[in-house]
């Protein structure tokens, strides 16, 4: 017999550690797969009784384990002081051996480390030397109020100018590969291919030169959210053509550059395109459509994806090689309670927020996500729509839509806890409506300086967990992940934020979740969207007062240098000097 339930909060509260000895079924995982690496708290708890019965493997084949955790459970019980102290020099024991076993943990040799950023974010040069304006040039020169310092992406981190620096940046740190985006106006002013601005071309030749001369790979994001005004102006990815838009453009991009470079991600996070640019409106283009604007761009972008995806595929792949992926923001959604509506309130919050952009292409039978399709045609019919506001795939798009992807990109930063009972109303028609799910996070969760982002424990885990139930054995790429500060060189939260979430990593790769690489976000501070230049995720700090744009390490800069270069998470490791130096080899 397991320990009982009740063990749970009494053991919280006396000895974490005791804790996870006692815990149920979950907890053994947690012991047999990496020792004490999930820390339970009162608040995490029931993420942790959410992954174990997602896991499908709650019962340990491991027996002892099992039966060390059911003496010691026994122990505990008794209250005695003498078996108390026995239990935790066991405890210890077993703690320290455990210590030894994570601390000895390697990245696999084929794993890559890199970094990440995005055109608009840092390129800066708007309007030179043929760039065609943007949705981001056009929202933050025609509504600079949305932008919480009112500043603008005109100069930014001045890459285009800057990139050789940005280029000895990756040397410093010794990444393998970089994940920058391509700004599609910089290349096609008008948005489409009648005119091919020869000078932002040569930009990312320049870029992608500079890169391999250092054995840097290239991965290119071919829509990172700045979409020309011209197409816009005709209705963005509200208009059907944008399929097809989409796909004269990515033509230019493999035709240019796919004899160098050998990964592509289409689209990066297609939520905060559709949901975020016309549905809530809180990314350019600030289009309020709720409810109607977020599904009809939903269906457009997978489309869009998928056209973008079979035109490498069919053509360049058998030519160059390289793999062509899709990426999603995925946070560690968890159950409020362990109550069978709030763990379905998870699922539906999953499908609104990702599986809606994911399941069409990763999903066995392809479409969006059932419940989601038949809560929208419920709401639908209920508010006088003729037709669902969620309308599915046809069959031959189903078809066409399924297993485009190399890989599952994954920008991953944070979660929350997920209820009905959490429900606040919201406007209606819209997809929270739809599902009538609300979320909260607990108040010991870290605070970053981005409102929306808060440190959920072992969400890293969590995450690449959601994932792996969901689609099963498919190759991941962690193409996002990092901390947000207000400035400063002495960045420890950062720090300790990469080290939980790389052990997160190791724990997933100890799972044998299929992960192939992490690309911090982000190389250095850059305009963050509408937050402006307010929230800090660099690796690097940028000063914006100077024209220069100098960039400084961080501290954390010497930290993920250390654990590229070691391949391990070193908890203990401090750096020694604040001077950046390129090593040998890089
Ligand atoms: C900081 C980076 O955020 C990325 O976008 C988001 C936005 C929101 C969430 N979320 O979980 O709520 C995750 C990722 C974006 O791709 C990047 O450009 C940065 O702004």
């Amino acid at each position: 017999m397991l320990p009982r339930r009740d063990h749970i909060a009494r053991t919280v509260k006396n000895n974490w550690l005791l804790l996870t000895c006692l815990e149920e079924r979950w907890k053994l995982i947690k012991l047999d797969r990496s020792c004490v690496q999930m820390i339970p708290t009162q608040h995490n708890l029931d993420s942790f009784k959410y992954m174990c019965q997602n896991t499908g493997s709650a019962e340990n084949s491991d027996k002892e384990p099992i039966n060390m955790i059911r003496r010691l459970g026994g122990l505990a019980i008794l209250h005695s002081y003498i078996m108390k102290i026995l239990v935790l020099l066991l405890c210890s024991a077993v703690a320290v051996t455990c210590g030894k076993v994570r601390q000895g943990r390697k990245f696999p040799d084929e794993f890559v480390f890199g970094a990440a950023t995005a055109s608009y974010q840092i390129e800066g040069a708007w309007n030179e030397d043929g760039k065609g304006e943007n949705i981001w040039d056009y929202l933050v020169h025609n509504n600079p109020d949305a932008i919480a310092d009112r500043s603008t992406g005109d100069v930014a981190c001045d890459s285009y100018h800057k990139y050789k620096r940005d280029v000895e940046m990756m040397r410093e740190l010794g990444i393998d590969s970089y994940r920058f985006s391509i700004s599609w106006s910089r290349i096609l002013p008008t948005g489409f291919p009648n005119q091919i601005n020869e000078a932002g071309i040569q930009y990312y030749n320049n870029l992608i030169s500079e890169l391999l001369k250092y054995n840097i790979d290239p991965i290119i994001t071919l829509y990172h959210w700045d979409l020309p005004q011209a197409l816009q102006d005709l209705g963005g990815w509200l208009n059907p053509l944008i399929v097809d838009w989409f796909e004269d453009y990515v033509h230019v991009v493999y035709e240019n550059f796919s004899d160098r470079v050998k990964s592509f991600i289409t689209i990066n996070e297609p939520a905060q395109v559709c949901y975020e640019g016309y549905g809530v409106a809180t990314k350019a283009p600030l289009m309020n459509v709720s409810g109607i604007g977020e599904y009809v761009c939903a269906r457009h972008i997978a489309l869009a994806h998928a056209k973008a995806y079979h035109l490498y595929n069919d053509v360049y792949k058998p030519q160059y090689g390289g793999v062509c992926g899709y990426t999603f923001a995925v946070g560690s959604t968890a159950p409020l309670t362990d109550s069978e509506e709030d763990k379905y309130a998870v699922e539906l919050m999953v499908q609104q927020q990702w599986a809606i952009y994911s399941d069409p292409v990763f999903s066995k039978d392809g479409g969006f996500p059932k419940d989601l399709l038949e809560l929208v045609a419920e709401k639908s019919a209920a508010q006088g729509f003729p037709k669902s506001r969620l309308i599915d795939f046809t069959e031959e798009e189903k078809a066409y839509i399924r297993g485009t992807s190399d890989f599952f990109g994954v920008n991953h930063y944070s979660g929350a806890l997920a209820s009905f009972s959490l429900y606040t109303p919201q406007a209606v028609p819209s997809s929270m409506d739809d599902i009538g799910v609300g979320q909260m996070v607990p108040d010991d969760w870290l605070q970053s300086a981005s409102a929306w982002f808060q440190k959920m424990p072992d969400s890293m885990y969590i995450t690449l967990k959601l994932i792996k139930n969901r689609y099963g054995d498919i190759p991941i790429y962690i193409t996002e992940n990092g901390w947000s500060s207000y400035g400063g060189i002495d960045d420890d939260n950062r720090v300790d934020y990469y080290r939980s979430a790389l052990e997160g990593v190791l724990d997933a790769l100890d799972d044998g979740i299929n992960v192939k690489g992490y690309y911090a976000w982000s190389l250095m501070d850059n305009f963050e969207w509408l937050a402006g230049y307010t929230e800090c995720f660099g690796l690097y700090q940028v000063d914006y007062k100077d024209p220069e744009r100098t960039r400084t390490p961080r501290k954390s800069a010497f930290v993920y240098k250390h654990i590229i270069k070691t391949r391990m998470v070193d908890p203990d490791y401090v750096p020694e000097t604040t001077v950046m130096t390129i090593d040998e080899g890089h």
